[in-house]
C-alpha cells in the first residue's frame, strides 16, 4: 500500500526516465502521457515524480489538493544562486512563503500598483516604437527589442532606474537564467553530485550569486541614501521593513531575493509571450489582419494605444490567449511537491513527492480542444468564457491555486498594450517560414533563434 501505484514508463538503472526527456521535456512528456495516463509516475535519476497531463489532472492537484501540493522541491541551484532560497518561488509551504507572498501582492503586484506604472509603460513602449521605426526597411532583431523592452520596464518599476543592454546587470540577468535552468547530474543522482563540483558549476552558481549581491546591495543602499519617494519596488520593501507594518521582520536578504523573483519569474516570460504572439501572426496573415482591423479601428486617428483603448479588443485578447494555450511560456510549470501523504485518484502519493504539470500538454490536449488542437485559431475563444486566471483548468498558463503566479496582472497588462501597439504602428513582414518554429531548451521556452521582421510604418507623425 505504502508504494506508488501509477503507471510508469520502463526505466533505467541510475538514470531511471531521464533519457527519455530529450532536448524537449514538454513534448516527449505529452507523448508519454498518452501511453501512460493522465497522471503517470516518472524517475528522475532516483526521484519520483508524478506528472500531470490533463486539464483533470492538473485541477486535482491544484485544486482538489492545493493545500497537500503547494511546495516546491528543495534545489541546490536555487539555494546557491536565490539567498538559500528565500524568495517567493522556491520557498518551500509555510510561514516565510506566505509573508513573501502576502508582501508581494499586497505591495507590489496588485492591480493598485500595476495601475499606477502606467506612465513607464508608456514611456518605455514610446521608445521601442522609435526604435523599430529607425529600423527602416531592413530586417531587425525583434527578439531583442522586445527583450529589451521587458527588461527595461522591470528595471524602472523594481529599481527605479534602467539598467539596459551593455551594462553588466542585462548580462548577469541572462547568466542567472541560463544557470537556473541547468539540468544538474547531482539533484537526480545525489551520488553523483561531485560531477556538478567537477565541472566546476557550483563555483560558477557562486559567482553568479556574488555579483548579484554586491549590485543589489549596492541599489538597495542607494535607495536608503535616496529619497524614497519613488515608489519602485525596493522603496516599497524598504518602507515596509522600516515600518514593520505586516507583523514580521523583512530582513535584507528577503528583500534582494523579492526584487530576483520579480527578474526571474518576469522578464524572459514577459518577452518571449510577445515574440510568440508576432510569431504565430506573421504565419497567419489572416488573424494578423483582422487583428490590425479591430486595433486600428478602435484607435482611428490616434498615434498609439493607450491602456484604455485595449480594454475594448476582443480579438486581441483571444490572441493572446491562443498563444498561451500553444506555447506556455514555462510549459513544465514550476515543480510542486507534497507536503502529506495523500490519495491522489486512489493512487497512493507519499509526503515529498515531485509534481510537474505540463501546461503546453494540457493547452493541446483534444478533448478539450477538438481535433484541431495544434492549429493557431483564436476565433475559438471569441465564444469562450474561460480564462487564464487559475479558475478553467483547460488553460492555466500562469499556474492555479496557492502557487499560482502573482504577476498575472503585472505581465497580462503589459502585454496587451505592447501587442496592440506593435500591430497598430507598423505592417509586418517575416524574413522567413514561420509556420515550423524550433523552440530553446530551457524551463522558459523561447524561440531557438531570434525573430528577424521588417516593419513598415502606417502612422504618420506630425
Ligand atoms: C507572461 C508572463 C508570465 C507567465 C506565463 C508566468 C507563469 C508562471 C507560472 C506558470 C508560475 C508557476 C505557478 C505554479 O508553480 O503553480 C509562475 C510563478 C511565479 N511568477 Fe510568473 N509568469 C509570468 C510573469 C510574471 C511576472 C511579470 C512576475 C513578477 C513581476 C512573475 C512572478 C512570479 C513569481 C514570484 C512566481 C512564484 C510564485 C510562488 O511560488 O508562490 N511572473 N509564473
Amino acid at each position: 500500500k505504502n508504494s506508488y501505484t501509477f503507471a510508469s514508463p520502463p526505466r533505467l538503472p541510475l538514470i531511471g526516465n531521464l533519457h527519455q526527456l530529450g532536448q524537449h521535456p514538454h513534448r516527449s512528456l505529452c507523448y508519454l502521457s498518452h501511453r501512460y495516463g493522465p497522471l503517470m509516475l516518472l524517475h528522475f535519476g532516483s526521484v519520483p515524480v508524478i506528472v500531470a497531463s490533463t486539464a483533470e489532472a492538473a485541477r486535482d492537484i491544484l485544486k482538489t489538493h492545493d493545500a497537500v501540493f503547494a511546495s516546491r522541491p528543495r534545489s541546490k541551484i536555487f539555494e546557491k544562486l536565490l539567498y538559500n532560497s528565500r524568495n517567493m518561488a522556491s520557498a518551500p509551504y509555510g510561514e516565510y512563503w506566505r509573508q513573501m507572498k502576502s508582501v508581494s501582492v499586497i505591495h507590489l503586484l496588485s492591480n493598485k500598483m500595476v495601475g499606477s506604472y502606467r506612465q513607464v509603460r508608456q514611456e518605455e513602449i514610446g521608445l521601442m516604437m522609435e526604435k523599430i521605426r529607425e529600423s527602416g526597411s531592413s530586417p531587425m532583431n525583434l527578439t531583442k527589442i522586445l527583450s529589451c523592452l521587458t527588461n527595461d520596464v522591470i528595471c524602472r518599476v523594481a529599481l527605479g532606474r534602467k539598467y539596459g543592454v551593455g551594462t553588466d546587470f542585462k548580462e548577469m540577468i541572462d547568466r542567472l537564467m541560463r544557470q537556473l535552468g541547468t539540468y544538474t547530474v547531482g539533484s537526480f543522482v545525489p551520488w553523483l553530485g561531485w560531477i556538478d563540483w567537477i565541472s566546476g558549476l557550483e563555483a560558477r552558481l557562486e559567482k553568479t550569486a556574488n555579483d548579484f549581491d554586491k549590485l543589489l546591495e549596492r541599489i538597495v543602499q542607494d535607495h536608503e541614501d535616496g529619497d524614497g519617494n519613488k515608489a519602485d519596488f525596493v522603496d516599497v520593501l524598504l518602507a515596509v521593513q522600516r515600518e514593520n507594518s505586516v507583523g514580521f521582520e523583512i530582513d535584507r536578504s528577503s528583500i534582494k531575493a523579492i526584487i530576483l523573483d520579480a527578474f526571474v519569474g518576469g522578464t524572459d516570460t514577459s518577452s518571449t509571450l510577445v515574440e510568440w504572439e508576432m510569431t504565430e501572426l506573421l504565419g497567419h496573415p489572416e488573424c494578423m489582419k483582422r487583428l490590425q482591423d479591430e486595433v486600428r479601428t478602435i484607435c482611428k486617428g490616434k498615434s498609439s494605444v493607450s491602456e484604455d483603448d485595449v480594454k475594448d479588443m476582443k480579438y486581441l485578447k483571444a490572441v493572446v490567449k491562443e498563444t498561451l494555450r500553444l506555447h506556455p511560456p514555462v510549459p513544465l510549470m514550476v515543480p510542486h511537491q507534497s507536503r502529506d501523504d495523500v490519495k491522489l485518484r486512489d493512487n497512493y502519493v507519499p509526503a515529498g513527492t515531485q509534481v510537474v504539470v505540463n501546461l503546453w500538454a494540457i493547452g493541446r490536449e483534444a478533448a478539450t480542444w477538438g481535433p484541431d488542437e495544434n492549429a493557431f485559431r483564436p476565433e475559438r475563444h471569441l465564444d469562450s468564457s474561460a480564462d487564464f486566471r487559475g479558475q478553467d483548468f483547460e488553460l492555466i498558463p500562469f499556474g492555479a491555486g496557492r502557487r499560482m503566479c502573482p504577476g498575472i496582472s503585472f505581465a497580462v497588462v503589459l502585454n496587451e498594450v505592447v501587442l496592440a501597439n506593435l500591430v497598430h504602428g507598423f505592417d509586418w513582414q517575416s524574413t522567413e517560414d514561420q509556420t515550423d518554429v524550433a523552440e530553446s531548451i530551457g524551463s522558459v521556452i523561447r524561440r531557438m533563434d531570434p525573430l528577424y521582421v521588417i516593419a513598415s510604418s502606417t502612422t504618420v507623425l506630425d
